[in-house]
């Protein structure tokens, strides 16, 4: 087996637009984190994962430990454990809002976030130095598209500071604006389906978005996606007004057993990146039957692998499998790519922010055609890094003092007062 010999860990900010969800606001700059794995033949894999200052901490203490290593990826699981260890967990940082809409803040979903960055990396050189993609890597290809859906979100224009970064998608407040955010998502991308994500207005308002969309697009899959923003009895009322036109309601609220009673009484699939987002969550939710689809995040579920784990118990209960997605640059959505392209159960299209994104870190962004990426066949992840951009993006983390994803810190720069929603 080839070794490792070097192993470079970069943290970067990227552009991020004034996206609303129920914590909040997304902030003008977002952290992630850029793991770079480099053979003694030479050859380099990429890998990606959330940028926020516990993560990064981990994958800079983790990294030095892999010169050396064989180019493998079974160790990585030991190895980190013990860095978690060796880690002062109290610096780690616990205030992270963001957190909030991905579920419970664990040391466990932030280790295997890190572990995902060096698995992909891994195989991404693995790949270079075979000559084949990762999805051979992973057993193969089941498809060569892979069909994602279009994120719709309520939005402002612009974010409030000067000279912070703009784009041209405009303001999104009310179903007018997200029909229209729709439908250049359709004629840009060719999206035919398409998630809104609540928890931002009264639900009254947010019903009256998913019905403008469902004339504007009829027979398109819908879903809508508050975050765990209501009670069970507005979960239960949503899910009664809407039940004809989405495809899945996604956490409507919080916790196994409000999810349960809610799927219990309505005919609607409900998925989740929040109730379910480890394998210990599994046992429990799945026993009562609390979610309906799962939508893993390779990132917290652990890697490439571990999703291929996920699919499979999944596929054991009869529940289905997708995958939600949080703010990626290229080298995420490549992972993302090729490991959907191995799951043949694949029922829903994947969710992406990539049409929300200004700037990468790969020379060529991805593009998509009728809503798909094509899954390349060319080595590893079939990316290549852009070092430029990569500096750029470094230099302003250098720069700036922003350390995490914080929404509710960003709402609280427009409106002080502000706290996070429920109804
Ligand atoms: O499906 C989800 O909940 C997400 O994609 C989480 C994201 O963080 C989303 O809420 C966002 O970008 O605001
Ligand atoms: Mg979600």
């Amino acid at each position: 087996m080839p070794r490792i010999a070097e192993v470079r860990v970069t943290p970067i900010l990227i552009s991020d637009p004034p996206l609303l969800n129920v914590q909040g606001v997304h902030q003008p700059y977002t952290p992630r984190t850029i793991v770079e794995v480099v053979t003694e033949n030479g050859a380099m894999g990429l890998g990606e994962t959330y940028g926020d200052l516990d993560y990064l901490k981990l994958a800079q203490e983790f990294a030095p430990s892999l010169a050396g290593a064989e180019l493998t990826v079974n160790h990585l699981g030991a190895g980190l454990l013990e860095t978690v260890r060796r880690v002062d967990v109290e610096r780690i940082d616990n205030r992270v809002q963001a957190e909030g809409l991905r579920g419970a803040r664990t040391l466990g979903k932030i280790a295997a976030s890190v572990r995902s960055a060096f698995e992909v990396a891994i195989y991404d050189a693995l790949g270079h130095e075979l000559g084949v993609p990762v999805h051979a890597l992973l057993g193969g290809k089941v498809r060569d598209a892979v069909e994602f859906s279009g994120y719709l979100f309520y939005r402002w224009a612009e974010h409030p500071g000067p000279d912070e970064p703009k784009d041209d998608w405009g303001a999104a407040l009310d179903p007018e604006g997200v029909v229209a955010q729709a439908k250049r998502m359709a004629a840009d991308y060719g999206f035919d389906s398409f998630k809104l994500k609540g928890g931002v207005f009264e639900p009254a308002q947010e019903i009256a978005a998913i019905r403008a969309l469902a004339e504007a697009f009829p027979g398109h899959p819908l879903r809508l996606d508050p975050n765990g923003a209501w009670t069970v009895p507005t979960s239960l009322e949503v899910a009664a007004q809407l039940e004809d036109v989405l495809e899945y309601l996604e956490d409507p609220t919080t916790g196994t057993r409000n999810m349960a009673e809610v799927a219990r009484k309505t005919s609607l699939p409900l998925a989740t990146n929040m109730c379910v987002t480890a394998f210990d969550d599994i046992p429990e939710a799945f026993a009562c039957d609390a979610v309906q689809v799962v939508l893993s995040d390779h990132h917290y579920w652990g890697g490439l692998r571990a999703t291929q784990d996920l699919a499979a118990v999944c596929g054991v209960y009869g529940v289905g499998v997708s995958m939600h997605s949080n703010t990626h640059l290229g080298i995420s959505l490549a992972a993302m790519t090729q490991i959907a392209a191995t799951i043949p159960d694949l029922r829903y299209a994947c969710d992406t922010h990539r049409p929300w994104q200004t700037e990468d870190v790969i020379t060529e962004p991805h593009t998509f055609t009728d809503g798909r990426i094509r899954v390349t066949d060319a080595p590893g992840l079939g990316v290549e890094l852009d070092r430029d951009s990569l500096a750029k993006l470094h230099e302003r983390w250098v720069d700036s003092d922003v350390r995490r994803r914080d929404d509710l810190a960003a709402m609280r720069r427009v409106n002080p007062q502000w706290t996070v929603p429920t109804w």
